[in-house]
C-alpha cells in the first residue's frame, strides 16, 4: 500500500502519526504472523478475477444480483477450500465476505448456523452423518426458527412436529400462515437442508420447542420436496444478498433421527427423555449472539476508515476568515462524531475477546454436567449483543452524517454498512427483548445481593455497592469504571424496588415487572456499559506494546470512559457522588483527548488494515483519491451509457409539447 500515490493529505497525516501503524496491526491480529496469514489469504482471495465485479451491483436487479452471489460464494468456497488445505489456515471468510458481496453471503447461515446447530446440538452419531456433509457443502443448510407471527417469544413457535411411533418419523406441519418460517437467510432459493425448530407434540402432548434437520429441496433438481413451500421474502433494507426466505410444511414426514438429540432425546416408542437443562436448545444462539459483538468492532472499523480517510481530504470552510479552508478533520464537532467509532471498535473488539472466553469456558464447563455459570454467561451475551450492536449502528451512521452528502451515496458504502450493521440490533433477539432478559438475571442478583449471598463476579459490584454506595469520586479511568457500576447498582435497585412498590399497590408480579420495565431496561443497558468500560480499560492496561502505542491505546479507552460518562452525565449526577465541578474537569479533559488523538487518527484507521475491496468506498480508499472516485462511479451508472435516454421521445418531449397547446 505504501506506494500507492496518494492525496497529500493523507500523506502528510500519515507522516505524523505518533506510533508503530504496523505493531498496532499485529496488535488487533494477535500478532505478526497471524497479519502475514492475513494478508496472504486476503491477497489470493481479491486477485481472484471471477470475484470482481464489472459493473456495480447496485445496478442489477433483484433477480441478478442474487444469482451473482450464489456465483461468487460457490467460486469463493472453493477458493476458501483450496487454500485451507494448502496452507493449512482457517480464513476469516466473513472479513474477505465484505470485499466479495458488499452486503452478506448466501451461506451466511449455513456456517454461522445450520454447520454450529449441527455440532452444538447434535449426538456424536448425527454429527458424523450430517457434519461432514455440511462441512463439505454436499447439503447446504441454513437456521429457520423464526416464524412469521413470533421470532422473539420462541415458546411461542407454531410450527409443529408430531411423532408417530408406528413409523418412527416426525410429521412436520405449518397449519397457520403465522406458523410459516420467516427470515431464515438462503431458504429463499439457496439452501436444501434446513434446521427446523418446532413444537414437539407426542401422543397430543406439547414437549416445548426441538431442533429439527430437515431436507427441503431435491438434491439433483432443487425442486421443494412434496410436502414442503418455500419462497423468498422480497427486497429489504439491507441484506439484499442474504436470499432470506420463507418455509412451511403439510405433512411432511421425517426420520425420528432427524431430532437432534444431544440434549432431550425421543426413543422408538415416544417416550421423551428431557435434557440436563431445557434451555440449552438454545445454545446456537448464545454462540452467534458473543459473535455479534465481535461483528460489531469490525463493522465500526470499516465506517471509521472510510470517514475518518474522507475528513483528512475534505477540505471545507474556514477556522480563521484569512487562513484557508480546513480539512474537516480538524473541526472538534467532526473528531467527536468519528473518534468515538474508532475507540468504541477496539472496546467491542476487546470485550468479544473476554467474552469468548466465558464462552468456551462455559462449553467445557457443560461438556463436564456443570451448568453453573450458564445463567451469567446468558445475561452477559444478552446485554452485551444489544448494547454493542445498538452503539455500533449508531456510530455507522454517525459516520455516515459526517460525511455529509457523500455519505449519502451508494458508493461511499456506508448506506450499505449501516444496513448490515443495524440488522444486528434485530435478528439474534431483539435488544428490548434481551436487555429484559439480563434485567431477570439482575433483578435475582440483586435479591441475592440483600441476602448477602456471594454474587457472580460480573454482578458482584451490586453486593460492594449495598456495603458502600458513597464513594468518593475520582476522576481517574478506575474512578470512572466504579463510577459506571455506581449508576448501575443504583438502576438495579431502583427498578427492583419499583417492582416491589407495584407489588404493594395489589399487582401480580408479572404486570410489576411490565409496569417497571422501562427501568430494567435502562438498568441493563448501565450494566451493560460499566462491563464495557471495566472490561475495555482492564484489557488496555495489561496490554504489551510499546510506550507509543500504549499510550495511544489508553487515549482510546480513557476517551471511551470520558465520552460515556459525559452521554450520561444525568445518571453519574443521580447515582454516584460526582460534582458539576467533576464534570467540568471531564469535558476538558475529553477536549484534551480529542487533540491528542487527532494527529493520529489516519494511523489509527490504517491499523485496522481493511483494503479497497474490503472497504468498496469511493471516499475511504487508502489513497484517498476521494472526487476522481466519485465520478468514476458515476459515470458506471447505465444512464450515463447514452447520451439520450428512450423516456426522453416517449414522456418528456410530449409532456413539452403539450404545454404548448
Ligand atoms: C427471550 C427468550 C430468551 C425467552 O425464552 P423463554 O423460553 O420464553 O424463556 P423464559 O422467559 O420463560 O425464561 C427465561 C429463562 O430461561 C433462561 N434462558 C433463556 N435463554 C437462555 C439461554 N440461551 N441460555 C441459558 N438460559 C437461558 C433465562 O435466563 C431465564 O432464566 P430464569 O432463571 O430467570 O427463569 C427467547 O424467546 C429468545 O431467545 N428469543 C430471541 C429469539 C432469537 O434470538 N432468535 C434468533 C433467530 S436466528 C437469527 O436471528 C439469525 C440471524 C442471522 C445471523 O445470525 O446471521
Ligand atoms: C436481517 C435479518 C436476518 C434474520 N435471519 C434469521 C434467520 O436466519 N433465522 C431465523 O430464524 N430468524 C432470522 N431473523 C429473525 C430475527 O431473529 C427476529 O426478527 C428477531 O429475533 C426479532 O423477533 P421479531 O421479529 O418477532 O420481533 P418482535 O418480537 O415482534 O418485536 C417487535 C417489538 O416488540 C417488542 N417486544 C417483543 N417481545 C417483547 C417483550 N417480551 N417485552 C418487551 N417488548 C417486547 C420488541 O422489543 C420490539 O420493539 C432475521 C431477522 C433479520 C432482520
Amino acid at each position: 500500500m505504501a506506494n500507492v500515490k496518494c492525496n497529500p493529505d493523507l500523506v502528510r497525516e500519515r507522516a505524523k502519526c505518533s506510533f508503530d501503524v504496523n505493531e498496532l496491526i499485529h496488535l488487533i491480529d494477535g500478532g505478526e504472523n497471524a497479519t502475514k496469514e492475513k494478508r496472504h489469504f486476503e491477497e489470493t482471495i481479491f486477485s481472484v478475477k471471477e470475484l470482481q465485479d464489472a459493473v456495480p451491483e447496485e445496478y442489477l436487479s433483484h433477480k441478478d444480483r442474487y444469482e451473482n452471489a450464489v456465483r461468487k460464494a460457490t467460486i469463493l468456497r472453493d477458493v476458501c477450500r483450496e487454500y485451507m488445505k494448502k496452507y493449512n489456515y482457517k480464513p476469516n471468510r466473513f472479513r474477505v465476505g465484505h470485499g466479495v458481496f458488499k452486503d452478506v453471503s448466501p451461506f451466511l447461515l449455513h456456517d454461522g448456523m445450520f454447520v454450529a446447530t449441527i455440532i452444538g446440538q447434535g449426538t456424536p452419531e448425527q454429527q458424523a452423518e450430517w457434519l461432514p456433509k455440511a462441512e463439505n457443502m454436499q447439503i447446504i443448510g441454513t437456521y429457520a426458527q423464526t416464524e412469521l407471527g413470533h421470532g422473539s417469544f420462541i415458546r411461542g413457535l407454531e410450527t409443529r412436529a408430531t411423532y408417530d411411533p408406528k413409523t418412527e418419523e416426525f410429521i412436520l406441519n405449518n397449519a397457520t400462515l403465522s406458523s410459516f418460517k420467516w427470515w431464515p437467510g438462503g431458504l429463499g432459493s439457496t439452501v436444501n437442508h434446513c434446521i427446523v425448530v418446532a413444537q414437539l407434540f407426542i401422543n397430543g402432548k406439547s414437549y416445548g420447542i426441538q431442533p429439527f434437520i430437515v431436507q427441503i429441496r431435491d438434491l439433483n433438481t432443487h425442486k421443494p420436496l412434496p410436502g414442503v413451500k418455500v419462497g423468498e421474502i422480497g427486497p429489504k433494507m439491507g441484506f439484499q444478498t442474504a436470499n432470506n426466505g420463507f418455509l412451511g410444511f403439510e405433512n411432511f414426514r421425517i426420520p425420528r433421527m432427524n431430532m437432534l438429540m444431544k440434549n432431550a432425546q425421543v426413543l422408538k416408542d415416544g417416550t421423551f427423555v428431557k435434557g440436563m437443562n431445557e434451555k440449552l436448545t438454545y445454545g446456537t444462539m448464545v454462540m452467534v449472539r458473543v459473535g455479534i459483538v465481535g461483528d460489531c468492532s469490525l463493522n465500526t472499523s470499516l465506517a471509521a476508515t472510510i470517514a475518518v480517510r474522507y475528513s483528512a481530504v475534505r477540505h471545507q470552510s474556514k477556522i480563521k476568515a484569512k487562513e484557508p479552508e480546513v480539512q474537516i478533520l480538524d473541526y472538534v464537532t467532526q473528531q467527536h462524531k468519528l473518534f468515538i467509532a474508532i475507540a468504541s471498535s477496539h472496546v467491542f473488539r476487546n470485550v468479544y475477546s473476554w467474552l469468548s472466553k466465558s464462552y468456551l469456558n462455559v462449553m467445557k464447563d457443560l461438556a463436564q454436567g456443570k451448568q453453573d455459570h450458564l445463567p451469567e454467561l446468558h445475561a452477559t451475551a444478552c446485554c452485551l449483543k444489544a448494547v454493542c450492536s445498538r452503539d455500533a449502528g449508531s456510530v455507522v451512521e454517525e459516520c455516515r452524517l459526517a460525511c455529509g452528502g457523500h455519505g449519502y451515496m451508494t458508493s461511499s458504502n456506508l448506506p450499505l454498512v449501516y444496513g448490515f450493521t443495524i440488522a444486528t440490533v434485530t435478528y439474534e433477539g431483539e435488544q428490548t427483548v434481551l436487555l429484559l432478559q439480563t434485567a431477570r438475571y439482575l433483578v435475582k442478583a440483586w435479591l441475592a445481593a440483600l441476602q448477602g449471598k456471594v454474587l457472580a463476579p460480573s454482578v458482584s459490584y451490586l453486593s460492594d455497592w449495598l456495603k458502600n454506595d458513597n464513594v468518593r469520586w475520582q476522576n481517574t479511568p478506575e474512578g470512572i469504571v466504579k463510577g459506571f457500576q455506581h449508576v448501575a447498582a443504583g438502576k438495579v435497585k431502583a427498578a427492583y424496588d419499583t417492582i416491589q412498590k407495584y407489588i404493594k399497590l395489589g399487582k401480580d408480579y408479572e404486570d410489576a415487572w411490565n409496569l417497571a420495565s422501562v427501568q430494567l431496561m435502562k438498568a441493563s443497558e448501565a450494566h451493560s456499559r460499566s462491563i464495557l468500560c471495566e472490561v475495555s480499560w482492564g484489557e488496555v492496561i495489561r496490554t504489551s506494546a510499546s510506550p507509543n502505542l500504549l499510550q495511544v491505546l489508553k487515549q482510546l479507552a480513557q476517551l471511551y470512559l470520558v465520552y460515556w460518562t459525559l452521554e450520561t452525565s444525568g445518571d453519574f449526577l443521580v447515582y454516584s457522588n460526582i460534582s458539576k465541578d467533576d464534570i467540568a474537569i471531564l469535558r476538558e479533559k475529553y477536549e484534551e483527548l480529542l487533540a491528542a488523538i487527532r494527529p493520529n487518527a489516519v494511523g489509527l484507521v490504517d491499523a485496522f488494515d481493511l483494503r479497497d475491496e474490503i472497504l468498496h468506498s469511493t471516499l475511504g480508499s487508502y489513497d484517498g483519491r476521494v472526487y476522481e472516485r466519485l465520478m468514476e462511479e458515476a459515470l458506471k451508472s447505465p444512464l450515463n451509457q447514452e447520451s439520450v435516454n428512450a423516456s426522453f421521445h416517449k414522456y418528456l418531449k410530449p409532456l413539452m409539447e403539450k404545454a404548448k397547446l
